[in-house]
């Protein structure tokens, strides 16, 4: 009984996911250069951008945030660019893991992929977040640890710096078998617990400031508007 109410609620909340994620679709038009997302959201996304152009031969070109939403786009024939060819994208589409209200500032990458994904959000004119809305916070930090990116010689005394920022814990992020789990650039990740981030431009200009971080998952000043599904429908918040 019990396990058939958590599916029921896993199964309303991909939807909500899903409708926020086909709505961000009717931002795209033909010729534009776009970020794809990684995470469950932003997959629907990438499904559904794959049936436009499979559709209604929609002519776009793409940047993949990660390997897995690199793979599911050449699978639907989007085409992928570079940031060679095209240096400003005209929109990026992620998910987040909070959004905080009011400022719009995000937790992301507990998909792992923060680094690509910020690299992008901060390459498009337009940065589109799309969640449910269990995502929305007062504060951040309430429900999702800071993953912070870092390069794996030497983790351990990152590990200890990370500490005495102020995080209540910080766990290397591992696979199954125990082993350090690896983003696709080939770092570690380290999770850090603050329960509660009072003043997330601080801790991020001291997280960055350690040398062998390589970024973290505070993204602040970057989102342009955000897409909320809920139960009474869809709400669009505006930086
Ligand atoms: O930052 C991310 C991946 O690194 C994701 O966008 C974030 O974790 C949200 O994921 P989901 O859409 O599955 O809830």
């Amino acid at each position: 009984m019990a396990e058939n109410s958590a599916q029921d609620a896993a199964a309303r909340v991909a939807e909500l996911k899903r409708k926020a994620a086909v709505h961000a679709i009717s931002y795209i038009e033909d010729g534009m250069a776009v970020g794809l997302g990684t995470g469950s959201t932003a997959k629907f996304m990438i499904d559904a951008l794959g049936e436009r152009v499979r559709r209604e031969g929609l002519k776009i070109r793409a940047i993949p945030t990660s390997e897995a939403s690199e793979a599911q786009a050449l699978s639907l024939n989007i085409p992928i660019t570079n940031f060679a060819d095209d240096p400003y994208l005209d929109v990026a589409i992620d998910g987040a893991d909070e959004v905080q209200i009011g400022s719009l500032f995000l937790i992301k990458g507990r998909g792992g992929a923060l680094l690509r994904e910020k690299i992008v959000a901060v390459s498009a004119r337009k940065f589109i977040v799309i969640v449910d809305e269990s995502k929305l916070v007062t504060d951040l930090g309430t429900h999702m640890p800071v993953p912070v990116e870092i390069i794996p010689w030497g983790w351990e005394r990152v590990e200890n710096l990370l500490r005495k920022t102020g995080a209540k814990t910080c766990i290397p992020r591992r696979n199954d078998d125990g082993s350090l789990y690896m983003t696709d650039n080939h770092n570690i990740i380290i999770d850090c617990d603050y329960e509660k981030i009072d003043d997330p431009r601080a801790l991020a200009d001291l997280v960055i400031s350690i040398t062998g971080v390589v970024d973290h998952g505070l993204f602040l000043d970057i989102t342009s508007e955000v897409l909320v599904a809920g139960a009474s429908g869809l709400q669009r918040l505006t930086a």
